[in-house]
């Protein structure tokens, strides 16, 4: 099945009963890794909103979630494109914290969220996304503990993924149909 976000046409690649499997299993995995302990879940903002949702749905243990954003702007030349970490509001000392997200796509995002928050002590630090580009990825994430889909290098929508701010209210995950380049 086709569908057209903005200007661009995608094809069903992920249906939502798929994810909600992996989910199940994902939670399954982090109720018994996480037995005895409070973890606190973050959700990065905005992509994270529906995978955390329905992964809360499957965690029995008693945990916290709390959500941020990673700003992206430009640096001077010396440090290129900074990102920075906004909205935290829970104290991470000393706590086993599980990062949320989306897609690990290059990898540099969570490159620099691993950066900033263990600069916070907390006891651990794990993450869990939903989606990740193996091929795509610049940075080894050994905190890539929980992931549901690997897939391949392309430019993925729905189920909280957007394009041009389009598109995260899908309940499958879409990916772009490649357009023969013109000669
Ligand atoms: O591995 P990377 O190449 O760094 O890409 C991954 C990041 O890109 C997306 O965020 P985006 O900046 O699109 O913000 P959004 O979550 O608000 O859509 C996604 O949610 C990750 O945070
Ligand atoms: N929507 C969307 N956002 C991304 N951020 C990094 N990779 C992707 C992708 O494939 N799709």
């Amino acid at each position: 099945m086709k569908i057209q976000v903005d200007d661009k046409e995608f094809e069903l690649m992920i249906e939502y009963e798929q994810i909600k499997k992996r989910i199940r299993l994902i939670g399954i995995q982090l109720n018994v890794d996480y037995e005895g302990r409070v973890p606190v879940f973050i959700g990065v903002l905005n992509g994270s909103f529906l995978f955390l949702a329905d992964l809360m749905k499957e965690i029995e243990i008693a945990s916290e979630v709390t959500f941020i954003k990673v700003s992206s702007y430009e640096g001077d030349s010396s440090t290129g494109r900074v990102k920075k970490v906004i909205g935290l509001e829970l104290d991470l000392r000393k706590r086993d914290v599980i990062i949320v997200e989306d897609i690990v796509d290059t990898g540099i995002t969570m490159d620099h969220l691993l950066t900033e928050l263990k600069q916070l002590e907390p006891a651990s630090i794990a993450v869990c996304s939903l989606l990740v580009k193996p091929q795509s990825m610049q940075h080894e994430i050994e905190e890539l503990d929980y992931v549901a889909f690997e897939i391949p290098n392309d430019f993925v929508v729905g189920y909280g993924l957007d394009y041009n701010g389009l598109g995260r209210n899908l309940k499958d995950i879409y990916r772009a149909v490649a357009v023969p380049s013109e000669t």
